[in-house]
């Protein structure tokens, strides 16, 4: 350890000239994480905000959040810094933070992996009170001097996530995901039947492709149509698709600002009646009484001797591995995770497949001559070109393309690739200090030329066929992306997602031909996932859709 603290004071002194020592103490206020915006107007941030000289003290304030968070296609100046500086580089975060941006395979493997980095910022608390402290996704504890030792945070915290993790897993095994074929089939047909009465010219596929996929959780997992989820339930998830989606400069400030403010008087904003807020408590309103609506009539159906063969409530609650109340947490997350992460995911692979003729039409002939000789689970794994598309898709737009981590104590991370600092010395690991916020670039990662080829800016699944895609190690659980993240928090549902985007590609690809509408340019944005934006600012993938 002693060498390592050496190489931090080195590294500090060399590469981070001004870079300050947070105290772990001090580490909540210094929690200033603009990577995931959503639409919180705190009021009294945002009219001391609006107070700053309009332009260039906002811009200034922002750091480099501006062309991070902000440029017109996602990517736009993130791509350019990774091409000039390597997959490893210090910017600034609001109010003259600094943050490290990490796209080497190696060193985002370490820091998925490792207890000494916890998420923080904005999406954390986000989570927190959307979803509760008891979901999976926030058992981790928020770290916070006074509330939980670092001990604890790494231990019982830890042995939390794994045992509700273990406990939620068994519906997503795969063996437990090929299950659901079915249902996902029954969605994809009722999304083609949706198609088909759509009237002529051009159809904006993402509403569509949202009500899908809540449909095919809620039935997949819950056993619910969105018919028995409730009309009140689905217009009130439309509602918070919307909220989610929007984004500005003075977003961003208020949000680095209050990031740090503790849990307690972000549950008590929450009782602001501000439209955002209404909208995020309905939703907790909603999925709780849902949730306990479930846990009473699987138990009513358990006392009157009722057999629920492959109910994924049903088992929860018979293995006695959560508490009643956590498994009532886990109903908000697993409605909400999986459905506009897979929707925007099966809408950019529509989209690509408009711009690319030649690439859907040879598709849709796999897809006829496998579908035809279907057997059993299906042929889905066994598509080539269904397969290679998805990854590429997968590769292109991750629906977290940034995730923020806070180092709990000083540390070392390995790099796959030595890099060149700013000093012209080569260096094959980083010192950390504690409380060094570092973004896991994962969408800069997915674009490094050695491993996924020259044109890596470009759609083109032939890589994945071809061996231009280079083996490397495993860091992410699906094509080794890191889409559906790493380590302890990789996605639970990531089986489930690529069975279901398998069968709606499927179907509609071999039921309908796609094709760009004209003079329409279509952005990836990162707007809390990353989804794809028409010119007016909306999130909308217009096409022309031909019943084949
Ligand atoms: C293309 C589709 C999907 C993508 C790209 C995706 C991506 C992700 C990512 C990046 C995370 C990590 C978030 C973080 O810890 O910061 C995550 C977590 C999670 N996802 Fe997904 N997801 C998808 C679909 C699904 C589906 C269909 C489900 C469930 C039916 C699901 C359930 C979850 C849950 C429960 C977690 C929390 C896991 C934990 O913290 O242990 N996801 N997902």
């Amino acid at each position: 350890m002693e060498s390592s603290f050496a190489l931090c004071r080195h590294f500090r002194r060399t590469h981070f000239g001004f870079y300050r020592t947070v105290d772990v103490a001090t580490t909540e206020h210094f929690a200033t994480h603009c990577g995931t915006v959503i639409p919180f107007v705190d009021l009294w941030w945002a009219c001391l905000i609006w107070t700053l000289p309009a332009g260039q003290a906002k811009r200034g304030a922002l750091g480099h959040m501006q062309q991070l968070l902000l440029s017109g296609r996602y990517g736009d100046h993130e791509f350019r810094w990774q091409k000039m500086f390597g997959p490893v580089y210090r910017m600034k975060g609001c109010f003259g933070q600094d943050r490290l941006m990490v796209a080497d395979p190696l060193a985002l493997q370490t820091i998925l992996n490792s207890p000494l980095f916890v998420r923080t910022g904005m999406f954390d608390i986000l989570m927190r009170l959307l979803f509760g402290e008891e979901s999976v996704i926030c058992t981790e504890g928020r770290f916070r001097h006074g509330d939980i030792t670092r001990s604890k945070l790494s231990v019982d915290v830890g042995d939390k996530h794994r045992r509700i993790r273990a406990a939620m897993n068994s519906g997503f095994t795969a063996a437990a995901v090929r299950t659901y074929k079915a249902v996902f089939e029954k969605v994809a047909e009722t999304l083609s039947e949706q198609l088909e009465n759509s009237p002529a010219g051009s159809i904006n596929i993402c509403p569509l492709l949202s009500l899908a996929t809540l449909n095919a959780i809620s039935e997949a997992v819950l056993r619910y149509s969105t018919q028995d989820l409730g009309e009140d339930f689905v217009a009130n998830n439309v509602q918070v698709v919307k909220v989610s989606g929007t984004q500005s400069g003075t977003q961003i400030l208020v949000e680095a600002l209050s990031a740090g403010f503790p849990m307690w008087l972000w549950r008590a904003g929450m009782a602001l009646p501000t439209t955002t807020f209404k909208i995020f408590r309905k939703l907790r309103y909603l999925t709780d009484q849902l949730a306990r609506r479930i846990i009473r009539e699987r138990r009513d159906a358990a006392t009157q001797g009722l057999e629920m063969n492959d109910d994924y409530f049903s088992d929860l609650l018979a293995s006695d591995n959560m508490g009643e109340d956590e498994i009532i947490a886990q109903v908000g997350i697993l409605l909400v995770a999986g459905q506009e992460t897979t929707a925007n995911t099966i809408a950019f692979a529509l989209l690509e497949l408009a711009r690319h003729p030649d690439f859907q039409e040879k598709l849709r002939d796999e897809i006829h001559s496998a579908l035809g000789t279907s057997q059993g689970a299906g042929p889905y794994d066994s598509m080539p070109l269904l397969n290679a598309l998805i990854k590429e898709i997968t590769r292109l737009y991750p629906a977290l393309p940034l995730a923020d981590r806070v180092a709990l104590q000083d540390t070392i991370i390995p790099l796959a690739e030595a890099i060149t600092t700013s000093t012209g010395e080569q260096i094959t690991q980083i010192p950390i200090l504690k409380g060094q916020f570092v973004t896991l670039a994962i969408a800069s990662y997915q674009r490094l030329e050695p491993r996924w080829g020259k044109d890596v800016h470009e759609f083109n699944p032939s890589r994945w066929l071809d061996g231009t895609v280079s083996a490397g190690d495993a860091v992410g659980p699906y094509a080794n992306l890191l889409s559906f993240l790493g380590g302890p928090h990789t996605c639970l549902g990531w089986r489930f997602a690529i069975l279901e985007i398998q069968v709606i590609l499927c179907q509609l690809v071999s039921k309908f031909s796609f094709a760009q509408a004209e003079g329409e340019s279509i952005k990836p944005r990162f707007l809390n996932n990353l989804m794809p934006v028409v010119s007016s600012g909306e999130k909308a993938v217009p096409l022309h859709i031909t019943r084949l």
